[in-house]
């Protein structure tokens, strides 16, 4: 399991979204069969959503092969601007070529926290095919995570019961930051088995918590391994000078 940080620091947000793109498009070519990616909420990578629509990275993208999940989704109406799967759909997949069986969304309510999670393991389960993850066969091969500015990742929130997690693959989690709506989350173990993680961070907002990940403390961020490297896409504002 591996824990190394690359860290990518681009001059704005604009061109993190670029190097996140190029680096996306080159892990996805290198790999054959199906691909499973995990999307992240979030304002950082909606640029990067946007920039996947379009050439040179479009065309670089073997749509029909791509299978699409989320790391985490909050459990409001599927019409709700606070969805992350609302915002992938409008930056990316209401633009590319994908075939509707690739696109794995977690349920929006009425469904409940508890089913929604249970019926998202399952889905991932069978698109796995099978019940236990095999650290030589990850289960993703790109992890898209972002980080909030009290070191939460996907819906992990610090200090919460959901971080101690190793059964399961997905759960219902409890809002530590805004927005307060209940939440489903994949689990620690289930980020890990991922060839690779990339982190999307910018602006100077993100600087105070970016200081603490990099300085080692007791953060959800901080504890996120992978099969592979830890890329950080991060830009100036986000590290200081
Ligand atoms: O609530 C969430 O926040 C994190 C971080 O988002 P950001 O806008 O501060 O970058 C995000 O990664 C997660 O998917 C989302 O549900």
């Amino acid at each position: 399991m591996s824990t190394e940080r690359i860290l990518d620091v681009s001059a704005d947000a604009d061109a993190l979204a670029n190097r996140a793109a190029d680096w996306f498009v080159a892990e996805l070519a290198s790999r054959s069969g199906p691909l499973a990616v995990a999307l992240s909420g979030g304002s950082t990578p909606k640029r990067l959503y946007e920039r996947l629509t379009r050439d040179p990275w479009r065309s670089g993208l073997d749509f029909s092969r791509i299978h699409w999940f989320w790391g985490d989704e909050r459990i409001v109406p599927a019409d709700d601007a606070r969805r992350n799967t609302l915002m992938a759909e409008t930056a990316l997949l209401d633009h590319v070529p994908v075939p509707p069986e690739n696109i794995h969304v977690i349920a929006a309510s009425p469904t409940t926290p508890e089913d929604a999670a249970l019926a998202y393991e399952a889905e991932l389960k069978r698109f796995y095919g099978a019940d236990t993850l095999d650290p030589e066969r990850p289960l993703f091969d790109i992890m898209l995570l972002g980080v909030g500015s009290d070191g939460h990742t996907a819906s992990l929130f610090p200090g919460k019961p959901s971080l101690a997690v190793r059964n399961r693959w997905v759960i219902s989690s409890e809002p530590g930051l805004d927005p307060f709506v209940p939440r489903v989350t994949l689990t620690f173990p289930a980020i890990a088995s991922s060839r690779a993680v990339a982190f999307l961070a910018a602006g100077a907002d993100k600087k105070p918590i970016l200081d603490k990940v990099f300085a080692g403390a007791d953060l959800p961020s901080a504890h996120v391994t992978a099969a592979g490297p830890i890329h950080w896409f991060l830009d100036k504002a986000a590290v200081g000078e």
